[in-house]
């Protein structure tokens, strides 16, 4: 059987690096945040939505969306997160839809979704797979990737569902609160399986 997997965690939990090395054993990992910033590029569809709302000051020289000003903005109000969220979210739904049938046909394959449970999509994934640290490790991993203030990294955390719900409601867990290595021989395990 093919399996479609949902791979979800908090912000700056580990995604993408479990994502990188399922990738580097060859199978399809299609990323929400990839496809996200296409749809929020210029002449993305989104694009226009977002500055006829948040306004033409959020553009940098180049027309780009400047996205930190985005964030500061969404990461800090809810309901301005939910507007923006209501732009993009169709689209990027759209457009993984559409490569997900295409590869399901001929494997497993892995979607990277940060906001899996938040909206829903797990279920329409055959499994679910959540890369788990403790909050602490959260902040420190986020402030130290990203520059960012104690206080920012926690206005994003706060911006999703506690990680530790993702983990109870998962049908998987990968606990990444040790090194990138521990984190690389669960996912081994994993893919064992689900090829037996
Ligand atoms: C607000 C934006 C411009 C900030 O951009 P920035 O480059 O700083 O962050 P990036 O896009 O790399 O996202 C980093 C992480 O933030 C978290 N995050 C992003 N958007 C959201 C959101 N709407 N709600 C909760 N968490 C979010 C995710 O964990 C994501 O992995 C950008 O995140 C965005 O356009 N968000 C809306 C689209 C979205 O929901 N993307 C998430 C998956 S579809
Ligand atoms: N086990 C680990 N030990 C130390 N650092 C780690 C570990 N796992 C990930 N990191 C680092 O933590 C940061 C966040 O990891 P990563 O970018 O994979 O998270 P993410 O969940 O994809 O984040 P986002 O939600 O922002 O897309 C990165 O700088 C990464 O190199």
């Amino acid at each position: 059987m093919n399996y479609v997997i949902g791979l979800t965690g908090g912000i700056a939990s580990g995604k993408s690096t479990a994502s990188d090395y399922i990738r580097s054993k060859g199978y399809p990992v299609l990323d929400a945040d990839t496809y996200a910033k296409k749809a929020t590029a210029k002449g993305g569809p989104a694009y226009q939505g977002i500055i006829d709302h948040f306004g033409a000051d959020l553009l940098q020289d180049d027309g780009e969306i400047d996205r930190r000003k985005l964030g500061a903005i969404v990461f800090n109000d809810t309901s301005e997160r939910e507007v923006l969220n209501q732009l993009v979210h169709p689209e990027v739904r759209r457009m993984m839809d559409e490569d997900k049938e295409r590869l399901a046909e001929s494997g497993h394959v892995f979607l990277d979704i940060p906001l899996l449970f938040e909206n829903g999509l797990d279920r329409q994934c055959d499994l679910t797979l959540t890369v788990y640290v403790d909050q602490e490790t959260q902040i420190e991993r986020l402030m130290e990737r990203n520059g960012f203030s104690h206080s920012e990294a926690l206005s994003r955390i706060n911006s999703q569902m506690p990680l530790s719900e993702k983990r109870d409601r998962s049908t998987e867990v990968l606990d990444n609160r040790g090194s990138k290595d521990a984190l690389y021989d669960q996912i081994e395990d994993f893919l064992v399986r689900i090829e037996k």
